[in-house]
């Protein structure tokens, strides 16, 4: 299947902005920062609050865990791609330890605070605005020809004070080329697209918008997350507890894919749960019919029927006054 919008956002560009694995990473100077404290570890690397020596300006360093080459190249290409776009977290500077080689992400610094403690604090003025700061840096990531591909609440730094949202994280993002057949082990479970859970490998960009559905369905229900799989095939599971079976059926046919036999003992005969079957007294003040709408837009099966980050932003929702 092809992407609906920016299907040749590589194609119409020279192969030196997508050929990420004869990139040339130009070094800085790793003698120009200074680690201050430890703030966070994530599979593939370490995550430093630092300073720049030369200006005093405070930073973020990731150090990267060894990995292939060529995934770090992807991330560095990505990053020298988008930064300076709309709320894409902005790369610095890119180091190596002379020893070890151990390179090293150099970010502007955001005073984060953590989603487990901001998110239950939001209003609902609070949600339509930093779902529309998300969404205008995944439109602009897909404008740019990529697919961030693990979209979660720990990948979106937030400052509540300056309320400066940056999405994080573009480790596992790709390129997208018309055709491809992706890895479906990507993204983190909970937020994981159905696409990626049927082995689905020609996606594209609907994926991220698939897990933005996740992450607006548990901050308006207060139910994080809202789909908790206890494997990758539970997770499947969840998520036709909720759409209800019948439409996952009618989805793998539409794409001619056969669901693994797995799945024979676990996926059983689900209804569609109306989405009002979610409120409660704790959540009341946040639902409306207009952002259920849209979570049930988001939240579709068919990545092809999903919106697009440019229509989920002008969706009615962004337009309560609240
Ligand atoms: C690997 N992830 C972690 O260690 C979670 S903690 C964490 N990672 C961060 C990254 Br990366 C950047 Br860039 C920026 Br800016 C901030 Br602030 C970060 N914080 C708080």
């Amino acid at each position: 299947s092809v992407a609906r919008v920016y299907a040749d956002a590589n194609s119409v560009r020279s192969a030196d902005y997508w050929d990420y694995e004869h990139h040339k990473i130009g070094w800085g100077n790793i003698k120009n920062y200074e680690i201050i404290s430890k703030i966070g570890r994530g599979k593939y690397s370490e995550v430093f609050q630092g300073v720049n020596v030369l200006n005093d300006e405070p930073c973020v360093i990731k150090v990267l865990k060894p990995v292939k080459l060529k995934k770090i190249y992807r991330e560095v290409k990505i990053l020298q791609n988008l930064t300076g776009g709309p709320n894409v977290i902005g790369l610095l500077d890119i180091v190596r330890d002379e020893q070890s080689k151990i390179p090293a992400l150099i970010f502007e610094k955001v005073n984060n605070v953590d989603f487990r403690v901001l998110y239950p604090k939001f209003s609902i003025s609070d949600i339509q605005y930093y779902f529309t700061q998300l969404l205008i840096a995944l439109d602009y990531s897909h404008s740019m020809g990529i697919i961030h591909r693990d979209v979660k609440p720990q990948n979106i730094m937030i400052d509540p004070l300056t309320k400066k949202l940056r999405l994080i994280d573009w480790g596992l993002a790709e390129f997208y080329h018309m055709g491809m057949d992706y890895n479906v082990r990507v993204a983190s479970r909970y937020h994981k697209g159905p696409e990626l859970l049927i082995n689905l490998q020609q996606y594209d960009y609907s994926l991220d918008l698939w897990s933005v559905g996740c992450m607006l369905a548990a901050i308006i229900f207060k139910k994080e997350p809202f789909f908790r799989g206890d494997s990758n095939n539970d997770q499947l599971v969840q998520i036709a507890k909720v759409l209800g079976t019948d439409k996952l059926m009618k989805y793998v046919a539409k794409y001619g894919i056969k669901l693994s036999s797995e799945y024979d003992d676990i996926l059983h005969q689900y209804s569609t749960k109306p989405w009002e079957s979610f409120v409660n007294n704790d959540n009341r003040h946040m639902v409306s019919e207009e952002v259920i709408d849209l979570i049930d837009k988001l939240l579709t099966f068919d990545h092809q029927l999903r919106p697009t980050a440019k229509e989920a932003i002008e969706h009615p929702f962004f337009k309560l006054s609240s």
